[in-house]
């Protein structure tokens, strides 16, 4: 999925956060959004997976202008295409390791049943391997994160939004994590990501500097 952002601007409180930022995020690439602390990387990650409104500009999906879509409308994306692995990871603390990885698959209002193969292939993938029966909040919060990523691989999202993804993990878990979101792009996956990294960002395909027009 192509997902874009022309000319974006947002204000938070009546300050401008965003002024005019243009990316575009291609399917099967890595796309970094860079900046210093506060320069909105998150904001626009948050414009583009379309959890936060704009006030000026457009988002669009596959070159549909997707901007003023109602909250159905983005709820199918969200359940449909998208997976997030945002600051707090969206981890249902009490639930299993499986349950948190299979739930975003299921059919809405009903327990995963799951596909056993697939889980435990993504949770080798992610080191959680053998520790699907586990309450989530048995998990450090570099595991958590590690979930996150398991729950978008095991949905085979067509768009996978990430913040942060390697804030706080020491250097081999690290090299982990970029490699499997390299592996997503690989895939056909648009990956987005907002980063700080040298090494996350040297990984991405294209790079987006919030603030400029810089993009390749
Ligand atoms: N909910 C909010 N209420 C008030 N201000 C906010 C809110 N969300 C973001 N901001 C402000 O918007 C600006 C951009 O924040 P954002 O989190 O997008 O930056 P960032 O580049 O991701 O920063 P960091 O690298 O530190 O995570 C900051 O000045 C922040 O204080």
């Amino acid at each position: 999925m192509l997902i874009e952002a022309e000319g974006v601007s947002v204000a938070i409180g009546g300050r401008p956060v965003l002024d005019g930022e243009s990316v575009r995020c291609e399917p099967g690439t890595m796309t970094a959004l860079v900046g210093p602390s506060g320069s909105g990387k998150t904001t626009l990650l948050h414009c583009l997976g379309l959890l936060l409104p704009v006030d000026r500009g457009r988002i669009l999906i596959d070159g549909k202008d997707v901007t003023r879509y109602g909250s159905a409308a983005r709820r199918r994306f969200w359940r449909d295409h998208a997976a997030f692995v945002l600051q707090d990871y969206g981890i249902m603390d009490e639930e299993s390791v499986a349950f948190n990885v299979t739930m975003q698959s299921s059919p809405l209002g009903k327990r995963a049943t799951g596909d056993g193969k697939r889980l435990a292939r993504v949770l080798d993938q992610t080191g959680l391997a053998g520790r699907q029966d586990e309450a989530a909040s048995h998990l450090s919060g570099g595991e958590k994160q590690r979930l996150a990523l398991a729950r978008a691989s095991y949905k085979r999202a067509a768009v996978v939004f990430v913040d942060e993804p390697t804030a706080s993990l020491d250097a081999a878990n690290r090299r982990k994590v970029i490699a499997l979101l390299a592996e997503f792009a690989a895939d056909g996956c648009t990956v987005i990501v907002s980063t700080h990294d040298a090494e996350m960002t040297e990984a991405c395909g294209s790079r987006h500097e919030i603030g400029t027009d810089d993009w390749r």
